[in-house]
């Protein structure tokens, strides 16, 4: 691979290809971190949608600081993924969650973007080194899986396949942490990762107990908001459990409890994904929601973990009013650029 063509700290204009969801909360913290932001999505209203999900995602954005110059007129949205990726300095892909159509479009774009520029699939558990099989030059593809929303949510965890250069991983973590991300770089692949791998573990759990009576959905979600969700928002589920040991911390822990790990209480196949276990999800959540709305949630959410990251130092408690009456706080996410 070729090296890349600027350094991290040098970077100014990002591509964001597929705006759903996930690509659309990448534009909004890369233009919140006052990138110049071009995006590429081929559903017909996807600019629509991508500007209303910048829109929605502003407040929030302001409250915890914009970088100078930033702003959402800084996004182009292209009408060909070329000429999206045509002068970008770092790719990230946010297609839906297919094998085949990841491996297409990676070599797409690594057709199209210049030279040694790094790509980043935001892909939320296959391998890279099953995504770059077409690509001319793998050595550039890493994954950056984010978290939801992108724009608030610190982590990323970076990884490389098999035929990734370790040059490019390195580059994408340090990236990452330029444009005000937490970073787990990964020394091997690892399908789900390490934040999907436990959280796939505790989703199959739910699954298991909502298809089998044994809960509700709303059990489930306040068993973890009203408990350990509390923990870990600071402290993870290691150091957590350290204390459950009381002076004996680790050690007696495991003694302690060490048995119960061969309880019924995990169970190792995934439940069946039928009509059934979906209705009754469907249900539990529109029943959780009551009469918000998706938009309502999104902002709810949003608010919530920006209270959960102020609150555990990760952002300034005290904001300063500015003249136009919006809250600007220097952001700490963001303090190597
Ligand atoms: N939704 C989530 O919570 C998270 C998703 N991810 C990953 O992010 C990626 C995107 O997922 P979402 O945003 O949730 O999906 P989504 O369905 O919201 O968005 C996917 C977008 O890709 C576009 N698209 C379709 N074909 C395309 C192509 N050939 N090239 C470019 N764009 C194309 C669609 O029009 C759509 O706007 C997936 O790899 C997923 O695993 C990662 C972390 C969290
Ligand atoms: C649901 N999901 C597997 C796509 C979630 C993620 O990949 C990360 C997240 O946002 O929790």
């Amino acid at each position: 691979m070729p090296s890349s063509p600027c350094a991290p700290e040098e970077v100014r204009r990002v591509a964001c290809v597929g705006a759903g969801v996930i690509g659309g909360g990448w534009v909004a913290h890369f233009l919140a971190r006052g990138y110049d932001v071009t995006a590429w999505d081929p559903a017909p209203d996807a600019e629509e949608k991508l500007r209303r999900l910048v829109a929605a995602a502003w407040p929030a954005l302001e409250q915890i600081g914009l970088a100078d110059g930033a702003s959402p007129d800084r996004l182009t949205v292209a009408a060909t993924l070329a000429e999206a990726v045509a002068d970008a300095q770092f790719v990230q892909e946010s297609a839906p969650e297919k094998l085949e159509l990841k491996r297409s479009l990676l070599a797409q774009l690594d057709a199209a973007a210049p030279p040694g520029v790094v790509i980043a699939s935001s892909t939320s558990g296959y391998p890279m080194t099953d995504m770059q099989t077409e690509a001319a030059d793998p050595g550039r593809l890493v994954v950056g899986h984010p978290f939801n929303p992108p724009y608030l949510i610190p982590l990323v965890e970076v990884v490389g396949g098999k035929r990734t250069d370790a040059a490019a991983v390195e580059w994408a973590s340090r990236f990452y942490k330029v444009a005000g991300k937490s970073v787990i770089t990964m020394e091997r692949e690892l399908p789900g990762f390490i934040a999907n791998r436990l959280q796939e573990a505790l989703w199959r759990e739910a699954l298991h107990m909502v298809a089998n009576g044994e809960a509700t959905v709303k059990e489930i979600d306040d068993s973890i908001t009203e408990g350990p969700g509390l923990r870990w928002a600071f402290m993870g589920p290691c150091l957590t459990f350290a204390l459950a040991g009381g002076d004996g911390g680790m050690g007696h822990m495991l003694d302690h409890f060490g048995p119960s790990l061969k309880s019924p209480w995990t169970r190792l196949e995934a439940p069946e994904l039928d009509d059934t276990l979906r209705a009754a999800m469907v249900e539990g959540c529109d029943e959780a929601a009551g009469s918000r709305t998706i938009a309502q949630l999104v902002a709810e959410r949003d608010q919530g973990v920006i209270d959960v990251l102020r609150a555990t130092g990760r952002l300034p408690r005290q904001r300063t009013e500015g003249t136009d009456g919006i809250a600007h706080t220097p952001s700490t996410m963001g303090d190597e650029k």
